[in-house]
């Protein structure tokens, strides 16, 4: 089976973008002193070919997945802490439950290709690629056809879902090591600069996980392109969001992008699709190291910038309060005109000599 790519529109309506940047600008405030929202506001219009903006039923997604390269101690914690903290977000009790509760989003958790088997649960997606991905140090992280069918699942889960709103997160134990491998592949940028502390290395540990993603990065010098740099290179978790990004996108729902890994997904997806990025909110800069770059990558600018480096989707709902603000600000501001209030044209007209 091979992931035949969604077609996904640019949102280059240059009459609709100047419709909505007239009503952006004359609301009643200086022109541009609502700064990045104004730019938010004009993506979400663009995004739903409207100047009145919208959002229905908002789903939270987690893709999780194991990394056989967990084996060789590039992150802090055990892999076992992978089922673990699904078990726990599946209990309710996980940092992403409490902001999925709080901002009105409905949860799934998608085992991409956790390690062990789960028990059945309502909030569970079982889409098992595998039961983790092979040591990237070794071999290839998975065959061309488990790549499709993560591609593929992505997609298919986010057509199963309702709404307009979608935000990704994931969990996965070593993860941050496929998503620097990733950056360091796709864009050029070093893979020391690329590497960071994950959930928590010391300085000398992380002196090994930069030695042990050299070896992985050299192990692989002919997966130069973006599906076989994921194939080689990433995890189910990351293939499924990018193959569910670009269906996201295909059906020009907002795409709420969360952190380092996330971002490796959506970077992945951009490569693959370039216009998937008119659909992408970024939502938090995560403290990992390589997320800055990979943001600067993509010339994109993330709402909050909180020290996070959680995952889970945690800074893309915390971003949520924002993008709601922006679309309340297009469609419930006053205009000058409405307001009766003075433009700084009458200000100009004074200043200028008769
Ligand atoms: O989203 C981020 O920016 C982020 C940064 C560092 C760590 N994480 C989370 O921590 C795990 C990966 O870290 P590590 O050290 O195991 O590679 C994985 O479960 C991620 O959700 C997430
Ligand atoms: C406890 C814990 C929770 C997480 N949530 C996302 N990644 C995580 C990694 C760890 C280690």
């Amino acid at each position: 089976m091979t992931f035949a790519l969604p077609p996904i529109e640019a949102v280059t309506d240059v009459r609709l973008e100047a419709k909505l940047r007239h009503k952006i600008d004359n609301k009643t405030k200086p022109v541009g002193s609502l700064g990045q929202l104004e730019d938010l506001a004009l993506q979400l219009g663009l995004i739903q070919r409207s100047d009145v903006v919208t959002f229905q039923d908002p789903q939270m997604v987690v893709f999780a997945a194991d990394h056989g390269i967990a084996a060789d101690g590039v992150s802090a914690f055990p892999q076992a802490v992978t089922v673990q903290m699904v078990a726990n977000m599946l209990a309710g009790g996980a940092a992403i439950n409490v902001l999925s509760r709080q901002h009105g989003f409905a949860l799934q958790v998608v085992d991409a290709g956790v390690a062990a088997d789960l028990e059945d649960h309502p909030q569970l997606i079982k889409r098992k690629i595998g039961h983790g991905t092979k040591n990237i140090c070794k071999n290839p992280a998975m065959s061309e056809e488990q790549l499709h069918a993560a591609l593929q699942a992505g997609a298919d889960i986010v057509k199963s879902l309702p709404g307009n709103v979608i935000a990704f997160g994931e969990m996965g134990i070593a993860n941050t090591s496929s998503a620097a491998l990733l950056l360091n592949r796709l864009t050029g940028i070093a893979l020391k600069d690329a590497t960071g502390r994950g959930t928590g290395l010391t300085d000398p540990q992380l002196r090994h996980k930069r030695k042990v993603l050299m070896l992985a990065i050299l192990r692989h010098p002919d997966a130069v392109e973006p599906l076989q740099a994921l194939a080689a290179l990433g995890g189910f978790e990351i293939a499924m969001m990018t193959g569910a990004m670009l269906q996201a996108a295909s059906q020009r729902r907002v795409i709420l992008v969360d952190g380092f890994i996330a971002g490796a997904a959506a970077l992945v997806a951009y490569k693959l699709v370039p216009q998937v990025l008119h659909y992408m909110v970024f939502c938090h800069r995560s403290a990992e190291r390589g997320h800055r770059l990979l943001l600067d990558h993509l010339k994109a600018r993330a709402l909050l910038d909180l020290d996070m480096r959680l995952g889970e989707g945690t800074g893309a709902l915390l971003a949520w309060p924002l993008v709601q603000s922006a679309a309340r600000l297009m469609n419930e501001m006053a205009s000058f005109a409405s307001a009766g209030i003075s433009g700084k044209e009458s200000v100009e007209a004074a200043m200028t000599p008769p």
